[in-house]
């Protein structure tokens, strides 16, 4: 690891990015896994939420902005394949620890084996009262690209199984909706910040999700208007074999 890079763990992490800290960095980036909670979203299969994934938002928050990567306001979204930022491994090696922490089937026993659990990154910000553009050759065929936000989608098949996405700053609500017309209504997941969603088999293939967060009557939860601030999500994804 070269100076900088330790750094930048540094500012991200605390002084604690060597293995044999591993234990300090656990309780610093998120919520003790014991005490992670695990719902299973009802009505869609493959669906599971932890609302308390972090129990500290700043350290990733700092390795994001640490990245540089949103210092022109037309960017709004960062990409990587392959090698992905430390932070970003040691958040993926904490999702799967979260994973394995419950008796519950989060994520799919098959895909745990997987090596690496994820080698792709997006990661999104959204300003306020703004929507995200996705210029993602990763994520929507450029036909289906809009300017008013993520429209609903299907992740796309270039993509394993098993999607994590991480909700930083603003509450957003994503509703997923089935991908075939009339087979059922929408459902709608509050992403609270510090959460983390996972998508597998039915909720990945089967339901498109999306976030809308300039109709009015979309960010409701509760009865409640969202009040929409910046927010940043961390999508981790698994490229399939080419
Ligand atoms: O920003 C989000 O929470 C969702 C991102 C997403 O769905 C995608 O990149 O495919
Ligand atoms: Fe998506």
């Amino acid at each position: 690891m070269d100076d900088e890079e330790e750094e930048r763990l540094k500012a991200a992490f605390g002084d604690s990015s060597d293995d044999e800290h591993l234990a300090d960095r656990e309780t610093s980036v998120v919520g003790d896994s014991t005490t992670a909670v695990w719902e299973r979203v009802e009505k869609i299969n493959g669906l599971w939420l932890c609302r308390n994934f972090l129990s500290d938002q700043s350290h990733l928050l700092s390795a994001i902005v640490n990245e540089g990567w949103f210092v022109e306001e037309s960017i709004n979204q960062a990409m990587r394949f392959g090698d992905l930022p430390s932070w970003a491994t040691e958040l993926s090696d904490l999702i799967l620890e979260s994973v394995e922490s419950v008796d519950l089937p989060v994520m799919p026993a098959d895909l745990l084996w997987r090596e690496p659990l994820f080698n792709q990154l997006i990661v999104n910000l959204y300003q306020p009262g703004e929507m995200q553009k996705l210029e993602d050759i990763g994520t929507l065929p450029a036909s289906e690209q809009n300017d008013t936000g993520i429209c609903a989608h299907v992740d796309l098949l270039r993509f394993e199984d098993g999607i994590a996405i991480v909700s930083l700053e603003s509450p957003c609500v994503m509703r997923f909706s089935p991908a075939e017309q009339g087979e059922g209504e929408g459902v709608d997941v509050l992403l609270s910040p510090g959460s983390l969603i996972l998508m597998s088999g039915e909720a990945r293939y089967r339901w498109k999700h999306e976030i809308n967060r300039k109709q009015i009557g979309f960010q409701v939860w509760e009865g409640e208007e969202i009040d929409q601030k910046r927010r940043i999500s961390i999508t981790l994804r698994k490229l399939c074999p080419s």
